[in-house]
């Protein structure tokens, strides 16, 4: 999702801030960051805020629609349920619920009292009477009873104009039922507390004021409001959309400047007019407690003050706060103290004081809800005449200062989020709240919120500070801070030198200026050229290999003479099952395709392997007798291997497909094939391994067991193909290929073009940067059948064989048979079960995978 920007002034402040949400594997939740640059305190911060507030424009409407709906008989307690599956059934499009009259809440909200009403009266003795209750019935069940005998009730029409999209569309209650299972009205998923001290009010309470800002302290007030809780309320209707950009008196309104915006800061916080605080403090440090955070340092998450501490991340820097010189490097604060008629000069001069590095502190924390904040604090001074630029205009200078194209402020950022959550998961280092001995304390998983601190530690901190819980940075975070510092300098390592760049204030003090020698800094962005859902970088942070040489492709294609029946093209979805509807992966009794499978179903929902299915696919791999391999006659793997010295078939794997019901299943997924169809999700990186294995690849997140990484991609060639392909290659590079062989069984003579290999060596996707692990592999390749039953032809997909962590080299088990006197290569996989450390002799010419050559 691209970055949300706009700008608002409040108090003074003038804060520009950008959004963007990022969905997180490892804490299964938003991320949002914003960028709040404070020109008065002179701050520069990138801070989070929660999902909850993202709804607060939400919060609104839902009070809008129970108003409305009031109006007709129904109270907020029945319609707020239904409106939250509505909400859910529309993927949030308030128009569809708001167009004529809230007509979809009004029918929902009739079906819900219908099946009510109906489930009642089934319990109900007979003998009750209907009627009874007439008087007591809301305004409008009454007029939907009246509807169906009179269809030109005026109430009803001109409560609810005809909407033909809507009447062509089946039932409200008919629809939610068909997505029934994705009704989850968990309540753990009501909108969270703001702030939960009751400090964080008192300092607004007793006060009143017409000014927006006010609301914020009412939002805070409604700490434990969930979306149930919310009252309809008539001054949310009346608020402006937007407030004038100089209108009124800057010291306590938000300015809404960018006509980019996501929300203003009113749909942040504001809510009500009562109560009136006196907040001076940017938004960013008004952020809502979150109920369940817990907090490292000395401060425990309460709310001693309204600023401070009602932020997400309690233990960030608190400018405004009395305790401000504690909490910030002695420079810095001094900084603080400068009055906004601070001219230019003097802010060179004082940036003489510290040389030339602005930048003091860098933190990162994380929440146990998934929320990252990042904050850098830097001392900056303002121009006299100081206006407001816009957030294209600081990105732009931002951006320019880096003497490269193609960097991009914002990419900077979210990759540092992403790098943080991805090292979080592996980082070895313990994290204690107020220590900085990494090695004494360990994390608890869930729940303990996390902050990491860069900083020039050659910067005194008076007494007891913030920072108490300051942690030392991970290597991991350092690393992926250098990797992003090798993106600025791409060209790199030769190109401009480190001293140049900026970011070497963010690396630890101990890393910081050091010599890297230059071979240990080359990155590629995105070696699929866009290909792919998300970029996959390359790292070499070891030696001067040079960059991997191949036509990236993300789907396989026909190279000259493959015979393929099916010309790759979708087969027809006629057998499926017409009746399936929803999710079958989650009913209890299988539908009709599944019965081509035995009833079994290869995935579970969500995508992920059965485990049982999966179980079966990782022992058939696990040892060469445990394969179910079989010889043929005449081996066109080895007609093919111009390195064969012998004849002799050297066995091929029959492999356990995932059945064609997966691809012909017309299920709400279609069928399980999608999760290979729709291709790579996961963050991954090819990396060059540190022992000995050349390019391999790595992911960048955690992967549960069972998930599909990426397929196999390459050329499809046919056995003399691949022949002529490796006389040409004799004694050059390795090649990088798999043999299609699962079915050859099933042939008495294979025809040449029949057997098929996947060539990677000069187009394939990353899957052939996986290197080979002996036996306990994290992937296992299984074979998917995409177009065609026909086993000639198929995918072959890895899945992950357990959970595996952020950065964790993928592999997968070749299958080789080290004992071959001829070695594909001497293997380093570093496995207790390796067959292939005594090997002796290492040609590089050898297609991968079973029956290798
Ligand atoms: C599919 S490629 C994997 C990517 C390869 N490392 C590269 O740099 O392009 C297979 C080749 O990687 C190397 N390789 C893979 N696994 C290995 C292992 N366990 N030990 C040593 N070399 C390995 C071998 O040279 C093999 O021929």
């Amino acid at each position: 999702m691209p970055p949300q920007t706009f700008i608002v002034l409040v108090n003074g402040h003038a804060i520009i801030q950008f959004w963007w949400l990022q969905q997180s594997n490892l804490l299964l939740n938003h991320l949002i960051l914003y960028q709040c640059i404070d020109y008065t305190s002179q701050e520069v911060s990138l801070c989070s805020i929660s999902t909850e507030q993202l709804m607060a424009p939400a919060k609104t409407k839902i009070a809008k629609a129970c108003k409305a709906m009031k109006k007709l008989g129904y109270s907020g307690e029945t319609v707020k349920p239904i409106l939250t599956n509505l909400l859910k059934l529309y993927g949030n499009k308030w128009k569809l619920i708001e167009e004529g009259n809230y007509r979809v809440l009004v029918e929902a909200v009739l079906d819900s009292e219908e099946q009510k009403a109906q489930s009642d009266k089934s319990e109900q003795p007979d003998d009750w009477s209907e009627d009874e209750d007439e008087d007591n019935e809301p305004l409008l069940k009454r007029s939907k009873r009246n509807r169906h005998e009179n269809p030109s009730s005026p109430l009803l029409h001109s409560s609810i104009p005809s909407s033909s999209n809507v009447e062509n569309q089946p039932p409200i209650s008919q629809r939610m039922a068909e997505t029934a299972y994705d009704y989850h009205l968990d309540k753990d998923a009501k909108l969270k507390a703001p702030c939960s001290s009751k400090s964080c009010h008192e300092k607004g309470k007793g006060k009143t004021s017409s000014s927006p800002l006010s609301y914020r302290a009412v939002e805070q007030k409604k700490e434990s409001k969930s979306l149930y809780d919310l009252e309809s309320d008539e001054s949310n209707s009346s608020l402006p959309s937007a407030l004038p950009e100089n209108g009124g008196d800057d010291s306590d309104s938000f300015h809404v400047v960018s006509e980019k915006r996501l929300i203003t800061c009113k749909d942040l916080v504001l809510h009500s007019e009562d109560e009136f605080p006196d907040y001076d403090v940017p938004p960013d440090l008004i952020l809502p407690d979150s109920p369940k955070l817990l907090t490292l340092g000395s401060s425990g998450g309460k709310c001693s003050n309204a600023k401070a501490n009602c932020s997400m991340f309690p233990e960030v820097v608190d400018l405004d706060s009395e305790d401000t010189s504690r909490s910030l490097p002695k420079n810095a604060s001094s900084v603080g103290n400068q009055s906004e008629s601070t001219n230019y000069e003097q802010s060179k001069a004082e940036k003489n004081v510290t040389g030339d590095r602005d930048f003091m502190k860098l933190d990162i924390a994380s929440s146990s809800k998934g929320e990252v904040k990042i904050t850098l604090i830097f001392k900056s001074s303002l121009r006299s005449g100081f206006k407001v630029p816009s957030l294209e205009e600081v990105l732009k200078q931002v951006e320019d200062t880096i003497p490269q194209t193609g960097f991009s402020m914002q990419r900077l950022m979210n990759d540092v989020c992403e790098c943080f959550l991805a090292a979080g998961t592996t980082s070895t280092h313990t994290v204690s709240g107020n220590s900085k001995d990494s090695n004494s304390h360990t994390v608890s998983d869930v729940g303990l919120d996390r902050q990491l601190s860069l900083y020039d530690e050659s910067i005194n901190i008076d007494g007891p500070s913030k920072f108490d819980g300051v942690l030392e940075v991970s290597p991991e975070i350092s690393r992926c801070l250098r990797s992003m510092e090798l993106e600025l300098s791409r060209e790199g390592c030769n190109g401009m030198g480190r001293k140049d760049l900026e970011l070497n204030n963010l690396l630890p003090s101990s890393s910081r200026n050091m010599t890297v020698p230059e071979h240990q800094c080359h990155y590629i962005k995105d070696i699929t050229k866009g290909h792919e859902f998300h970029e996959i970088s390359l790292i070499n942070e070891i030696n001067n290999e040079p960059d991997p040489t191949f036509g990236y492709i993300s789907k396989n294609v026909v190279y000259q003479n493959a015979y393929l029946k099916f010309l790759l093209a979708r087969i027809s979805e006629e057998k499926c099952c017409s009746k399936c509807f929803g999710d079958c992966l989650s009913l209890e009794i299988p539908c009709a395709c599944a019965s081509e499978t035995g009833g079994e179903f290869a995935y579970a929902p969500g995508g992920f392997l059965m485990e049982k299915f999966l179980e079966s696919c990782i022992s058939m791999n696990h040892s060469a007798q445990e394969r179910n391999l079989f010889y043929c006659q005449d081996c066109p793997l080895k007609k093919s291997n111009v390195n064969s010295l012998s004849d002799t078939c050297e066995g091929h794997v029959v492999r356990k497909f995932i059945k064609e019901c997966w691809y012909k299943c017309g299920c709400s997924m279609k069928c399980g094939n999608r999760v290979v169809q729709q291709g790579i999700r996961v963050k991954l990186q090819v990396f060059m391994t540190p022992d000995q294995k050349g390019w391999g690849l790595r992911t960048l997140e955690v992967v549960p067991k069972g998930a599909f990484i990426c397929e196999y991609v390459g050329e499809v060639v046919t056995t003399t193909e691949l022949f002529e392909r490796n006389v040409q290659n004799y004694g050059g590079k390795h090649t990088h290929g798999v043999v299609l062989d699962a079915d050859w069984k099933s042939e008495v003579i294979l025809k040449d073009e029949k057997a098929l290999f996947l060539d990677a060596t000069g187009y394939g996707n990353i899957a052939r940067f996986i290197n080979h692990r002996c036996v306990d592999a994290n992937l296992v390749e299984i074979p998917v059948q995409v177009e065609t039953t026909d086993h000639h032809y198929y995918h072959l997909a890895f899945f992950t064989t357990r959970k595996i962590n952020a950065f964790e080299e993928l592999t997968w088990d070749y299958g080789i048979d080290f004992n071959d006197p001829v070695k594909a290569f001497e293997c380093h996989c570093g496995s207790n079960f390796c067959r292939g450390r005594k090997s002796v002799k290492r040609i590089r010419t050898s297609p991968l995978a079973y029956g290798s050559l």
